[in-house]
């Protein structure tokens, strides 16, 4: 899950360099001070030695714990007990949690991690440079709605396991889930049998599943090309279920994926358009998280002067923000990957939205153009707009309204916008990975001319 209900964390590599004899062997106790960005707390020991002095992560712990863990590198710990609990701990909704990667903040209320996100924010604004910050408004999604999931698969002696990978570890198989849409927890069961009985997977895939407006679609990315007989089981599979459509393609490649079963069409709704998005293709979390990042965008658009006024979209998938912004202005819409912008392009005839493929690493829509637009809206991947951060600091157009997934990137290019002159108008924070430290915004910027 963008915790993404993703596939947990691989195993991190070992570290060179630490010496391994200045980690304590024994378990220590440790009090909890603060959490650190990635939602583990951050503890300093109770009793400071030559060999404990410096803070450690802590996972699943809260600031006020009094804990007893154990070391397992030069700045990590695993938590054994909890000594002394923090006031605001509480027992986590889910028997997984702490085994699964899926969730790090389920032993603390939702409220309470909303607050920690929105502190987050206003911490990190101000180290950027913003001195009139304004209220951040927040908005956070239910449990149960989150809609696209990204599940490691493995197959054991007499067995399939379907979930997430747990911190440096294997995939614990997801037995319930609080995050997901319960549809989705729902085709877990049968999904494994499925793969029980098929030859799809000798060892180990990934499934993505977005559940669409039609119902779920399924990506499988396995190690064994299907047989003839594997397609069969498949389309009854997608008969029994529901299901519109599933696809494969070979585990750890990027391959078009090919469509296995179809049997209705795949539809999702972005405002009145109809989209049949490709198999695998990016999603907002949730549906509420979804409508919030919309109308976040909406209400950041400066007053239009007529029905001419055109913006620039970047970044824009299969539209999620062209078609709602397509009701206001004349969206000229740039994305990178080949098969969104085919279904972009086919559901934007008849309206002011014109679709470019462009990969704007490579080839970033340039300074002048983007200079002469009534706004420009921008929602990168997780790396950040890179080359095109840098076309839009030297276009400088007047608002500048950036959905981000990852607030250091965005603290980063807030510090260059401001120098630009900037002002930071606006902050939506939209809580749509619950339980986990990931944090999606919607920021305007604006600018005078002249500034
Ligand atoms: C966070 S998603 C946002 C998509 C869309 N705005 C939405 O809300 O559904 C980022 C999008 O950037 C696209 N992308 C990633 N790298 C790109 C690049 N170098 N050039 C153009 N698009 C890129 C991805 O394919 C993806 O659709």
């Amino acid at each position: 899950m963008r915790q993404r209900a993703e596939r947990g964390r691989r195993p991190a590599r070992r570290q060179s360099g630490h010496k391994r004899e200045s980690i304590p062997r024994q378990a220590q106790l440790f009090d909890v001070i603060t959490l650190g960005n990635g939602g583990d707390g951050l503890a300093r020991p109770v009793v400071p030695s030559e060999d404990n002095t410096d803070p450690v992560f802590i996972p699943f712990t809260a600031p006020g714990d009094r804990v007893l863990a154990r070391q397992t590198g030069r700045d990590r710990a695993v938590p054994e007990q909890i000594i002394v609990s923090a006031p605001e701990r509480i027992d986590p909704v889910c028997a997984l949690f702490g085994r699964c990667g899926g969730c790090a903040l389920q032993h603390l209320p939702t409220a309470w991690s909303l607050e920690w996100k929105t502190t987050l924010l206003q911490t990190g604004f101000r180290k950027a440079g913003v001195s009139d910050l304004p209220d951040i408004h927040q908005i956070q999604s239910q449990p149960g709605s989150r809609r696209r999931a990204d599940l490691a698969l493995r197959r054991l002696p007499g067995a399939i396991t379907i979930g997430l990978h747990q911190r440096g570890g294997d995939p614990v198989d997801l037995t319930g889930c609080h995050l997901l849409h319960s549809t989705l927890i729902s085709l877990l069961p049968p999904l494994r049998d499925l793969l029980l009985k098929t030859d799809l997977l000798k060892r180990e895939g990934d499934l993505l599943i977005n559940l669409l407006d039609s119902g779920p679609d399924l990506l499988l990315s396995t190690d064994t090309a299907p047989t003839t007989s594997d397609r069969s089981c498949l389309a009854a599979f997608a008969t029994q279920y529901a299901i519109p459509r599933i696809a494969w393609r070979r585990a750890g490649t990027l391959d078009d994926p090919e469509i296995l079963t179809q049997i209705a069409p795949a539809r999702i709704h972005f405002g009145d358009a109809e989209i049949e998005p490709p198999p695998g293709a990016f999603l907002q979390a949730s549906q509420d998280g979804e409508a919030a990042i919309q109308a976040a965008v909406i209400a950041a658009l400066p007053h239009i002067p007529g029905r001419k006024a055109r913006v620039i979209e970047l970044y824009a998938g299969c539209g999620t923000l062209t078609f709602p912004l397509a009701d206001h202005v004349h969206v000229e819409a740039f994305e990178g990957h080949p098969a969104a912008v085919r279904a972009l392009q086919q559901a934007s005839s008849g309206r002011r939205i014109d679709v470019s493929l462009r990969d704007l690493n490579r080839q970033p829509v340039e300074s002048r153009d983007l200079a002469s637009a009534l706004a420009v809206i921008l929602d990168p991947p997780r790396s950040g707009a890179g080359l095109q951060m840098t076309q839009i600091l030297d276009g400088k157009p007047d608002v500048l309204i950036y959905v981000s997934c990852n607030p250091k990137v965005l603290f980063r290019d807030t510090a260059a916008l401001l120098a630009k002159g900037y002002r930071l108008d606006s902050v939506t924070l939209v809580d749509q990975f619950l339980w986990s430290a990931e944090i999606e915004t919607v920021c305007r910027f604006s600018r005078s001319r002249g500034r």
